[in-house]
């Protein structure tokens, strides 16, 4: 199918529509509630497309003609009738009693029933028949959510047919089996349709594949979701675990784009959800809601609000919240009577028996802290068991002094969103749970552990004595992200993305590559000359000569071997070393230590110390130290890239691309620096050398250095850079390949020329000062201001910080899984972890 010809129609198909019809049809059809109707509404204004799913409840088959018209006409909506014998075992029973728990982490919620599975599968079959009905040649299909994950499979089977292969056939024969549907596969009418894309979008966390592996129907749900052209996910962290899954459970290859799966390449991205935040700001500002903050303001004068907005789940951690609270007015009794949480539940899936007992729990709660703190005029937490009125909860939120979402996990969590479009006056406070999507990008909210009691209550205490500056500032940040991250946003670039994706499943060219191998062939021929879109498939993931690989280093012989085997020995018997270099308490090496003390590093510090056994131990030792010292030890501020982030707005340091031997670049722009000289910006210098180290293919053990001092940028002081050289040289032996300095203004030769006798011999003869660095790395994997045809002057820090982080994170794990089914052991060799 050529690319002119897709019809640009999008069909969006989630499990319930955006309305909720009552048993009588004649009065008026109301809006749904929850966070995916909230954000695929406000993504309805941007694009036109027809919405596909179920009411919520059994139509008589007598009215499905006339809802079908009323729902087309007046909502562009196409319903799926499903009776509630399969409607609720499909709905409680799979998706809300087995992949709702499973997919939050909470196991131990969960039950797996064959009769629920079975109905699961004719749900989706019931879907994939109402969007055969509707889809034409070209058009892109959207699947939303978990309800929803064998469906592109089903819809696959429907619309091409005898164009599937074997294996898929037999696959759908099996889903398809026990369940009452007509199978339309083997009709003899010729209806093929052509060149549909899928996409498929989880709005839920997708779990670490240690949980995922758990569900008894792993595969097939799998295979239902790899049907898909593109899929997409919150954050990274869910994206990476979807990827691990498919390559633990499937066996699949996967890369940080993707996964490959027979003939096709399913593009994998992250797309983190929003909302409008001008519908919030507009309607705080209706006469009818002006009035009402008033009146409420009035009734609450005096006390601080903190709201709470949550549908009744498990996985919203309401009770962790009033404990928290109660733990607050315990430790503050001074503010019994000032502080007020107005908790809303929204009542939400009343058909599970968890949903029930939660109820109870929460209800019981609630008593018992109101008995304990409430005098005859106040209460401490106000609670409604019901869902508001949009004007209503947005006067909620604008009245509300902080906002507590204490979610144990939440895929991204709507209501942070809505409570800062509420607060451009107030400067409200969010505390935020860790384990919420948002919280990934939500910079100027109070990050709590929702499990953390304490923490949570001292977060309330930080909230409610904040200062007006204070508050200003990081009501600022958040609200620059809520605005930029909208739900438009978020639909136009997914489906963007999937225009983007071409269409995979075209028959063998001449030289007999199929569909997939030309889309690759086409993603690195674009990566190779298009400007400035990078996108997650354009970070280059490997060398270019990465057939010829670099050789293994040759055994030790004779006394250098003798002399290593004496390092290594030591170094497995050490106890540990101190805790930091101010701190002499010694702490047992971690697992990342030891596994950082690889054969190869303890050859590099041998070498550096030309061989000496007493000097070389020393050195390992000092730098064990140093590394727990800049934060790079267990849970240190350098394993996470939060710390940095601040740093690497403007992308001044990049790790992009391979040169020719390899090694992995390693880019400095000094002319894009945005913070003063502190510690955190060499931090982030050994943040970036500790990303590029990882990314070395295997046989690499050094990186290049590349550094632009273009528009007379201005490098570190003096003191600085000697003191990142020192460290580079004491602790990074022999990780510095070379480094090309371009642009290098007088001022800035000088400060190398003074430096230049400090540095040892080996690290000096790595520098050069030329400008031509085409005959080190291909064109298509250098940046373009050093002449290469990666374009990164428009620098996008979200989607370039994804792509790295996801590269580098898939590599930790990989090193960390084969270094365990090494041994896990001091002194594994880095060839062998790094091997296929
Ligand atoms: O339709 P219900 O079963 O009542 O549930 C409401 C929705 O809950 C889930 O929402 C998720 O989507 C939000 C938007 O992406 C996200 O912010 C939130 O963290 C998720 O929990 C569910 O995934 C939806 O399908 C439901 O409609
Ligand atoms: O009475 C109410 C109060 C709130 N909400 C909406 O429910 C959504 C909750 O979304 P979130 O992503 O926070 O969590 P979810 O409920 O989807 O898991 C938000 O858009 C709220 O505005 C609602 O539908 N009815």
């Amino acid at each position: 199918m050529p690319d002119d010809a897709a019809s640009n129609r999008l069909i969006v198909v989630s499990n319930r529509l955006p309305v909720t019809v009552s048993r009588r049809f004649d009065d008026e059809f109301k809006m749904s509630s929850g966070g995916l109707v909230s954000a695929l509404s406000g993504c309805k204004k941007q694009m036109d497309f027809t919405w596909i799913g179920w009411l919520g409840i059994e139509i008589p088959e007598a009215d499905h003609e006339h809802v079908t018209n009323r729902l087309r006409d007046e909502y562009s909506c196409q319903p799926v009738f499903l009776p509630d014998s399969v409607a609720d075992k499909y709905y409680n029973g799979f998706a809300n009693e087995m992949l709702w728990p499973l997919f939050h982490y909470h196991p131990g919620e969960m039950n797996f029933d064959e009769t629920n599975w079975s109905a699961y599968r004719q749900a989706n079959a019931m879907f994939a028949q109402v969007v055969n009905s509707q889809v034409k040649s070209g058009d892109m299909v959207w699947v939303q959510d978990y309800h929803l994950m064998l469906l592109p499979m089903m819809l696959r089977g429907l619309i091409e047919k005898s164009d599937i292969g074997e294996g898929t056939h037999k696959e759908l024969d099996r889903l398809h089996r026990g369940i009452d549907i007509h199978d339309p596969r083997n009709d003899t009418t010729n209806d093929t349709k052509l060149g549909v894309k899928i996409g498929w979008f989880l709005h839920t966390p997708f779990p670490s594949s240690e949980i995922y592996r758990i569900l008894p129907v792993r595969r097939e749900i799998l295979l239902g979701i790899l049907h898909c052209d593109l899929v997409g996910f919150h954050t990274y962290d869910y994206a990476r675990h979807f990827l691990s899954s498919c390559t633990r459970i499937m066996g699949l290859s996967a890369l940080p784009n993707g996964v490959q799966f027979g003939d096709r390449f399913v593009h994998c991205g992250t797309f983190p959800i929003g909302i409008e935040p001008s519908q919030f700001i507009e309607t705080i500002q209706k006469p009818n809601v002006i009035k009402r903050i008033e009146s409420l303001k009035k009734r609450f004068e005096g006390v601080k609000i903190i709201c709470g907005v949550d549908r009744l789940d498990y996985i919203k951690g309401v009770p962790q919240k009033l404990h928290a609270l109660e733990v607050f007015l315990h430790q503050h009794p001074e503010w019994i009577g000032k502080v007020c949480l107005v908790q809303l539940a929204i009542p939400s899936r009343g058909g599970v028996e968890e949903y029930q007992t939660l109820r109870a729990r929460v209800n019981e709660l609630v008593g018992r802290i109101n008995g304990r703190f409430g005098t005859v005029e106040f209460m401490p937490i106000h609670f409604m068991h019901k869902s508001l009125s949009f004007d209503e909860l947005s006067a909620l939120y604008a009245i509300s002094d902080a906002c507590l979402v204490s979610s144990t996990r939440d895929g991204m969590n709507l209501v942070s969103y809505e409570y800062i479009s509420t607060q451009c006056e107030n400067h409200g406070v969010m505390i935020l749970s860790e384990f919420a999507g948002a919280a990934q990008s939500f910079h100027g909210s109070l990050i709590v552990n929702p499990w953390n009691i304490a923490e949570m209550a001292n977060a309330i205490h930080e909230a409610v004595t904040m200062g007006p500056d204070e508050r200003a500032d990081k009501h600022s940040k958040l609200f620059k992200y809520v605005s930029k991250y909208t739900s438009s946003f978020w639909g136009t670039s997914f489906v963007s993305e999937l225009k983007r994706i071409k269409y995979s499943h075209e028959t063998k060219d001449e030289d007999g590559n199929d569909g997939v191998y030309r889309e690759i062939v086409k993603a690195k021929e674009r990566s190779n000359s298009v400007g400035n879109d990078l996108y997650a498939s354009d970070i280059p993931t490997q060398p270019v000569n990465s057939a010829t690989k670099p050789a293994r280093r040759g055994s030790l012989e004779g006394a250098e071997k003798e002399k290593y085997v004496t390092v290594l020995a030591q170094m497995k018997e050490l106890q540990g070393v101190a805790v930091s270099e101010s701190d002499g308490t010694i702490a047992p090496l971690s697992n990342t230590e030891k596994m950082w003390l690889s054969s190869d590093c303890i050859q590099r510090y041998l070498r550096a110390t030309k061989w000496d056994v007493d000097a070389t131990v020393k050195r390992l030792k000092n730098t064990l130290v140093w590394r727990r010292t800049i934060g790079l030890g267990e849970g240190g501020k350098l394993t996470n890239d939060e710390y940095i982030r601040e740093e690497q707005l403007t992308g001044k340091q990049l790790i992009l691309g391979f040169d020719n031997q390899s090694r992995p670049l390693w880019y400095m722009k000094p002319d894009r620096q945005n913070t003063q000289e502190s510690p955190r910006q060499t931090d982030h210098a050994y943040f970036m050398l500790e990303c590029a180290r990882l990314l070395c293919p295997q046989g690499v053990e050094t990186v290049s250095l590349l550094i632009n001092y273009a528009k007379k940028a201005k490098g570190p002081s003096l003191s600085t850079s000697k003191s990142v050289m020192y460290n580079l040289a004491d602790h990074y032996p022999e990780t510095l390949g070379t480094a090309f300095v371009i642009n290098l203004p007088t001022v800035v030769t000088w400060m190398f020329k003074i430096i230049s006798p400090l540095l040892d011999p080996v690290t000096r003869e790595k520098l050069s000062f030329s400008n031509d660095v085409s005959h080190m790395v291909d064109k298509s994997q250098l940046e373009n201001s050093f002449g290469g045809d990666l374009d990164l002057t428009e620098y996008d820090h979200d989607k370039y910080w994804s792509q790295l982080m996801s590269l580098v994170n898939a590599r930790k794990e990989k090193l960390s899984t084969r270094w365990n089914e090494l041994g896990a052991s001091v002194g594994v060799s880095e060839w062998d972890m790094k091997a296929e």
